[in-house]
């Protein structure tokens, strides 16, 4: 299929549909789109994301919010009302499981069933499209808070239209940040179209008077991601969903640890993304941002996990990120349980509160890190759209295609896989090889003297040992993996 930047007409939306609720049975029960978007006009202000991140960037205040999903309906509800009350978070998920991320509704039917039978939840997140659109009702009418949709489905109609129609107000991820960090082996021709789905059925639900926020997948790997990499992508499907009627984004970004970079990335990511909305023509568009705790290994030591969390909380507080999306003292040992996952946010919570009358003064260094930021997303994201020949959809096939785009440690077939990030001796992330990424030479040198300078201090030529090393620092209690 030829995929372009171009918004969909309705009837072409209407027409896919009749086929993606056919993929499981409670597709039947969101027949009718205007009972969702009905529905989703008795949902109060205080329960709508867009409405709630737009107070929250006015006050200055940066909300708190977990990742959750358990497998039942009652139990997931529990779960949401303790992380709610318990653990005080502003902004509510629902993690969807891992079958319902690959469509695989016959497995998640099953792991429910194994689920009641066994008494605990063998799911690994909340399974939204089984359960259907009045369970789904159930667990927004049961909060107090907004809920979002967090997943990794690179495919996510049908659970788009269920969880919209059920009054959830924010739905996570894009056809690229959704694909090559998640998948193997599926096209981004494939995934952006599925994806422009997505956006025009929020597209549709906002022409009709509905908020509904819509935020890209930030970290993509979390393995050493640098900034600009990471903006470039966010901006592309900011772009993308705008094309589609999205009139509020929330972009993100995966913690990197040295503070001065990760300050730097999330103010020059709302200020970039705001550029090139409004140089494509894309205007009034509410933008937030959203940062995203350390997304590597973790200490298995749950007070040296704490200290990790304290210091994403930290960051994005100085940051003045709108959000946070918190860890948990779990986080080495897999899915948190409910207490450690309120405590996580308790801990977070503390530190914003703190911080919150604080910021990271402009500096030389602050400024020169925006400044590098700014240039290598601009290189990106231009020869991006040249590659395209000015279309974003078909810019963005062919960049990764070219390794103009090129995401660390991705398991996709479709990216080039050719960089290799490393920290310099402050431990923010550079480039050892840059790839075939379009940068010039002043980037290029900025990256390699960052890194020699880290060499020379550790007395060994930089290699793709010091990658190693970073990969696993964390987790062994350091920042920057200095030879042992
Ligand atoms: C990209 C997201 C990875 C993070 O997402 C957390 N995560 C995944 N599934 C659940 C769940 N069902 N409940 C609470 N946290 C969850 C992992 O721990 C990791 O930090």
């Amino acid at each position: 299929m030829e995929v372009v930047n171009k918004k969909w007409p309705i009837e072409k939306l209407f027409a896919e549909r009749a086929e993606i609720l056919k993929k499981w049975e409670t597709g039947k029960e969101v027949q009718d789109i205007n009972k969702g978007i009905e529905y989703q006009k008795t949902i109060p202000k205080a329960k709508n994301f867009a409405a709630k991140l737009k107070e929250a960037k006015e006050n200055g205040v940066t909300l708190v919010q977990p990742r959750a999903g358990v497998a039942l309906v009652n139990e997931h509800i529990a779960l949401l009302q303790y992380l709610q009350d318990e653990g005080g978070a502003d902004l509510l998920p629902s993690t969807i499981d891992s079958y319902t991320r690959q469509n695989r509704y016959m497995e998640a039917q099953k792991g429910i069933e194994e689920s009641v039978s066994s008494g605990r939840s063998l799911l690994n997140g909340f399974p939204a499209v089984n359960h259907g659109l009045e369970n789904c009702r159930k667990v927004v009418e049961s909060l107090k808070s907004p809920v979002q949709v967090r997943h990794g489905t690179p495919d996510a109609r049908l659970l788009a239209e269920i969880t919209l129609a059920a009054g959830f107000t924010d739905y996570e991820g894009g056809g690229i940040s959704y694909n090559i960090p998640y998948a193997k082996d599926v096209s981004l021709e494939k995934t952006i179209y599925y994806w422009q789905y997505v956006d025009r059925l929020v597209g549709y639900y906002q022409e009709n008077g509905v908020e509904i926020n819509r935020e890209p997948f930030g970290p993509l790997t979390g393995t050493l991601v640098p900034p600009s990499i990471s903006h470039a992508v966010a901006i592309l499907e900011a772009i993308l969903a705008a094309e589609q009627g999205v009139m509020n984004m929330t972009l993100g970004y995966g913690q990197c640890g040295n503070l001065t970079q990760d300050v730097a990335a999330i103010q020059t990511l709302e200020e970039l993304a705001d550029e090139y909305l409004k140089d494509n023509g894309y205007e009034g568009r509410q933008l937030t941002t959203v940062f995203h705790q350390w997304m590597g290994g973790f200490p298995q030591d749950e007070a040296k996990a704490f200290g990790v969390i304290s210091w994403g909380a930290s960051a994005a507080a100085l940051a003045k990120a709108t959000k946070v999306i918190v860890k948990t003292p779990h986080e080495a040992m897999g899915i948190p349980t409910k207490e450690a996952n309120a405590q996580g946010l308790r801990t977070t919570k503390q530190l914003i509160n703190m911080l919150k009358d604080q910021s990271l003064p402009e500096s030389k260094k602050l400024q020169l890190e925006k400044e590098m930021i700014k240039k290598e997303t601009r290189a990106i994201l231009d020869a991006t759209l040249k590659l395209g020949e000015g279309d974003w959809a078909k810019g963005a096939i062919r960049a990764f295609e070219s390794g103009i785009i090129d995401i660390p440690f991705a398991p996709s077939r479709y990216n080039a896989g050719r960089i290799l990030p490393a920290r310099d001796n402050e431990g923010a992330i550079r480039l050892l090889d840059s790839g075939d990424l379009p940068f010039t030479k002043e980037i290029e040198e900025f990256h390699k003297e960052k890194i020699e300078i880290r060499g020379k201090a550790e007395d060994r030529e930089p290699s793709f040992q010091m990658v190693i090393d970073d990969i696993y620092a964390i987790g062994k209690g350091f920042l920057v993996g200095r030879p042992s």
